[in-house]
């Protein structure tokens, strides 16, 4: 699954790992629903993806210094069962509306099979997976708007002249960026092993800017719940040959994990 970075590499010098892992399947994944920013929790397969992260980092051996989480209970607690498992819930974890999961629009909320039906499979796959089309707004009709606009968690951020009523992921990582330059960034450079839970698309921004993909290579990239995936970077913060994208995973596995994400859009057979 690794793929080469695209930069080259300062091959003999110091390199830096870091870990990524997107949630366990939430409650929202479970019943296929758009979810973005809205605050759902782990299903139990969810918990049980995250214990086995936490196991399997055990086994490879990882430890960390330092954790990264968006404000979503859902990337927290699988951050937290992960740490569990590796005996670190004492390390500092820093919490970031900027790692959030995409901010899924006037979708959330909608089931993504019944929106095939509605839109189509072409139009849904858009709003997924391409880089700048947006999905609609979230109006006030949304049962989820007021729920999301005044959830207690989104009180240190972003501002509510700020606040997003839909993201593309050309937006999402232009909100993530910052927060992965100014804060993630100089933790690795100063020698903390990072760990970082987060979002299927928030991840998927790293991932485009670490690997310098296309808007359409992007596309076709599906993160799989509850397993890890490490870099392996340069001084430069860029992946050496072969330090990209290596799940902790069985190859088979893995592969199946992310059709499965990818056919969360598609027309039922
Ligand atoms: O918001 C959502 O529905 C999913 C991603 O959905 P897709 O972009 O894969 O449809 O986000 P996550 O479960 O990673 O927080």
């Amino acid at each position: 699954m690794a793929t080469e970075g695209k930069r080259g590499c300062s091959c003999g010098s110091k390199t830096y790992r870091i870990i990524m892992v997107r949630h366990g399947e939430s409650e929202w994944n479970q019943k296929n629903l758009f979810c973005g920013w809205f605050n759902a929790d782990l299903s139990d397969r969810g918990r049980e993806e995250a214990v086995k992260a936490g196991k399997a980092l055990k086994d490879a051996g990882h430890t960390f210094d330092i954790a990264f989480t968006s404000v979503l209970i859902r990337a927290q607690k699988t951050l937290q069962s992960i740490l569990q498992e590796l005996k670190l819930e004492g390390i500092p974890i820093v919490k970031s509306w900027r790692l959030n999961e995409r901010h899924y629009g006037g979708l959330t909320g909608l089931n993504k099979v019944d929106t095939v039906a509605k839109y189509g499979e072409e139009q849904v796959a858009i709003w997924r997976r391409s880089y700048d089309t947006p999905p609609p707004p979230i109006t006030k009709e949304n049962p989820y708007y007021d729920i999301i606009l005044n959830d207690s968690i989104y009180n240190e951020g972003p501002p509510k002249n700020e606040f997003p009523m839909f993201e593309s992921l050309e937006l999402t990582i232009k909100r993530t960026l910052p927060f992965w330059n100014d804060t993630i960034v100089p933790a690795i450079k100063s020698g903390k092993k990072v760990l970082i839970a987060a979002h299927g698309n928030s991840l998927r921004g790293i991932v485009k800017h670490l690997d310098e993909m296309s808007n359409e290579e992007i596309m076709k990239l599906n993160l799989p719940t509850g397993i890890p995936f490490m870099y392996t970077l340069d001084k430069d913060m860029k992946p050496i040959p072969g330090g990209s994208l290596q799940f902790l995973g069985d190859p088979e596995t893995v592969r199946k994990a992310m059709e499965e994400v990818a056919n969360q859009g598609k027309a039922k057979k």
